[in-house]
């Protein structure tokens, strides 16, 4: 590796002990020299212990002068020692940084150095600084939703207590928007922000309020770009402004997918040093009207009537969940309907190839060009195949039928709905489960939660897919109204999708979007990005 000039290089002191502190530009070392005499036969040689320790320049949060500790904490002799020294060198500066802990969490970390001089510390200050403004994906500036309803309407407080401290100390502007119904975050985003102000937004709720920023900003840049979102065939916009996500919901599935862990801090030290990770968006059509757009799962059956049981149960939080979970389980379902896909047959991947996407992932790393190619070539083949020939068509009666744009993996279960699918390799994974016994199921849904394989099981199907369409057995009502919204279901639909005996709820079930409901059973779904 090619040795990298020193900028700066001091002997300094932390808390009593001396170290030697050296800066190049992607590094930050100090290591502390430890003389010690050890008696050995009668030998009393010096040895010397180094101790060395460093951080990344690129995950330095801030530097700053140190705040004085007035306090009187010297209780044993080692802190008086590390008292008198830092009265004596007075002159101090903290660097904060990301101190990486176990299963993907960071924390924010302080090393404060004593200087034997008000010239050096503000040297060193200076250096440092000069390095971090040099890193030009941080944002400065962000714009930031809360839904105080999510989860266990926490956000408000997860944001005041572990988020807003760490981005005033990277001196990170922030206006916050704490949300007063549903929708306001979206429609404050596709209306109203003015978006040139900000480097980026950030999310603080669960994969639903993701999901309404998500909208709010695609719709944005779509609307802007004159690109019609009811196409399906549309080549999407990529945004310009990133979405930080700070996990306040009841399953955070996208947070989880793409950081690894649900924890406020960790997302906060990510969007702070500025990480990104681009992600997969599926258009969702219905007969040629635009519905939604989703990332993560669409789930028809099983999971779409857990979600549509939870709805009712919101007032129990995250548990509400288990409950329906429980419930939709024991109901057994099965749809019958007709499933069409294109298969992504060029990608360099499979859903089985029990290869994890990381950050940095080859297979979504592919060149653009090629990618752009690949796209072009699936429309091109969907358009040149009129009989529909190149389309793989599979109708029967399913338990589920669930499209994995990204592995979909939780708290709930740490794998994944599909392990092995990529955050932004252009396509999703399509899982057909068929109808089985309930104990298969089961079995199934175990596998879920433990590290077999979910998809060897006779009644398990799984394709990686750049579209496919859903065309239910039994007929939908029809009903163009309100096509982009989700249901509000009053009067006599509230009662129908409670009861069994009802025609429309028990012959098709409703897909789960992200975490919505979706008013339509009949949808065309195309990779966009
Ligand atoms: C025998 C034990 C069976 C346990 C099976 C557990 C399987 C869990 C898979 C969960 C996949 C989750 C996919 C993500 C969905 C979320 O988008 C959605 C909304 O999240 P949020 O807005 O944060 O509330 N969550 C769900 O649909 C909940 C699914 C829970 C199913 C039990
Ligand atoms: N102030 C609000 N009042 C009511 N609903 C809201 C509000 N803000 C956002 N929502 C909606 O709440 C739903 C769930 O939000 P989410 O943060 O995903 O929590 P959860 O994970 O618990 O479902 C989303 O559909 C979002 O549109
Ligand atoms: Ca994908």
């Amino acid at each position: 590796m090619e040795k990298q000039a020193i900028l700066l290089s001091s002997k300094l002191f932390q808390k009593h002990r001396q170290v030697e502190v050296v800066l190049n530009r992607s590094f930050l070392a100090w290591k502390e020299i430890e003389k010690s005499r050890k008696r050995s036969s009668g030998i009393s040689p010096i040895s010397e212990r180094v101790h060395s320790r460093g951080v990344q320049v690129c995950e330095i949060l801030a530097v700053g002068k140190a705040e004085e500790d007035n306090q009187d904490n010297t209780k044993t002799r080692s802190q008086k020692k590390a008292k008198q020294h830092s009265q004596r060198y007075p002159h101090a500066f903290t660097v904060s940084y990301v101190r990486r802990t176990r299963l993907h969490q960071w924390r924010c970390a302080d090393a404060t150095f004593h200087c034997a001089s008000q010239e050096l510390c503000e040297q060193w200050i200076k250096v440092i600084n000069e390095q971090l403004s040099l890193l030009t994906n941080r944002p400065k500036s962000l714009l930031v939703y809360i839904n105080p309803y999510g989860g266990k309407q926490r956000g408000k407080r997860i944001y005041e207590q572990k988020v807003a401290p760490l981005f005033r100390r990277a001196c990170i502007s922030t206006d916050v928007i704490v949300t007063e119904r549903a929708n306001h975050a979206r429609d404050h985003l596709k209306m109203e922000a003015n978006l040139d102000q900000y480097d980026g937004v950030v999310c603080v709720g669960g994969d639903g309020m993701f999901s309404e920023i998500l909208h709010g900003l695609v719709t944005r840049t779509q609307t802007d770009r004159g690109v019609d979102q009811n196409q399906p065939d549309a080549k999407l916009v990529p945004c310009s402004l990133r979405i930080g996500i700070i996990p306040a919901g009841s399953t955070d599935c996208i947070c989880f997918a793409t950081v690894g862990t649900n924890d406020p801090v960790t997302s906060a030290l990510h969007i702070i040093v500025g990480d990104s990770q681009p992600m997969d968006v599926c258009s969702v059509h219905h007969h040629d009207i635009f519905l939604r757009y989703s990332v993560s799962l669409l789930g028809y059956g099983f999971y779409g009537d857990v979600l549509t049981d939870s709805e009712r149960k919101r007032w129990l939080g995250p548990a509400r969940y288990d409950l329906s979970g429980v419930k939709t389980f024991l109901s057994h379902n099965y749809y019958e309907g007709t499933v069409s896909f294109l298969p992504a047959e060029d990608t360099m991947g499979n859903p089985r190839d029990k290869l994890q996407c990381r950050s940095g992932c080859h297979v979504c790393q592919h060149k653009p060009s090629l990618k752009d190619k690949q796209w072009e070539m699936s429309v091109e083949k969907e358009k040149t195949d009129k009989d529909g020939s190149s389309w793989n068509v599979i109708r029967g009666k399913f338990i589920a039928i669930n499209a994995a744009s990204m592995s979909c993996a939780c708290p709930r279960s740490p794998k994944g709905l599909s392990p092995s699918a990529h955050l932004a390799d252009g396509t999703t994974d399509l899982i057909l489960v068929r109808q089985c016994s309930r104990l298969d199921f089961f079995r199934h849904l175990l596998r879920h939660t433990n590290k077999d394989d979910q998809f060897d099981h006779s009644f398990v199907e799984v394709h990686r897919v750049r579209r496919f369409r859903f065309h239910p057995q039994h007929q939908e009502p029809v009903s163009l109204e309100g096509l982009s919204e989700s249901p509000k279901k009053t009067g006599f639909q509230a009662i129908c999708s409670q009861q069994t005996g009802c025609n429309y709820s028990t012959a098709n079930s409703s897909w789960n979007c992200d975490g919505e409901i979706l008013p339509q059973v009949a949808i065309q779904v195309s990779l966009g990005f």
